[in-house]
């Protein structure tokens, strides 16, 4: 039993996880999706538009630095949606709807943005802790007609 205990994976708990922060950017009834570049076994997966909370950082403030960061766009963080997600043992996902009102974008991280329709949020390879998100995020856009 001790070799079984030994050898367990450590977890951390959720909550005890370093936070990582995405943003949920509508505009159009789409939602936008970016293109990794880095590391090698994450490229061209896709994400939301965001990174890692700093020790002591708010996380909204995290959000707001990443997306000028990243995309140099002045964002403001309107709400929070319910899950939290384990990103594999170490970090954790949480997903914030943001507002963009002049919206240039100057990527400096990502090779491509997607604007997806509700119906096309399945068409792209997300990263696996952003899957729980998409069923939310899919009902907060508008059905298009068929
Ligand atoms: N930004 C972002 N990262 C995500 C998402 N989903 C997901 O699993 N991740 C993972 C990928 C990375 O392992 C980690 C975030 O790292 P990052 O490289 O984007 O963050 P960062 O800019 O703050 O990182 P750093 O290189 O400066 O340390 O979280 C997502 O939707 N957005």
């Amino acid at each position: 039993m001790v070799g079984a205990v030994a050898h367990a994976p450590i977890l951390a708990p959720v909550g005890e996880r370093r936070l990582v922060v995405g943003a949920a950017v509508v505009r159009g009834g789409r939602l936008l999706a970016c293109r990794r570049t880095r590391p090698p076994e994450a490229a061209g997966r896709w994400e939301l538009p965001g990174g890692k909370v700093e020790p002591d950082e708010d996380p909204a403030a995290a959000l707001v630095r990443e997306l000028a960061e990243e995309l140099g766009v002045d964002a403001v963080v309107t709400g929070w949606l319910d899950a939290t997600v384990p990103i594999r043992e170490t970090h954790e996902l949480r997903v914030a709807t943001v507002t963009v009102e002049h919206w240039t974008p100057r990527p400096a991280e990502h090779d491509r943005l997607r604007w997806l329709a509700a119906d096309e949020l399945d068409d792209v390879d997300w990263l696996e802790p952003d899957r729980p998100f998409l069923a939310e995020l899919r009902d907060r856009l508008p059905v298009r007609p068929s």
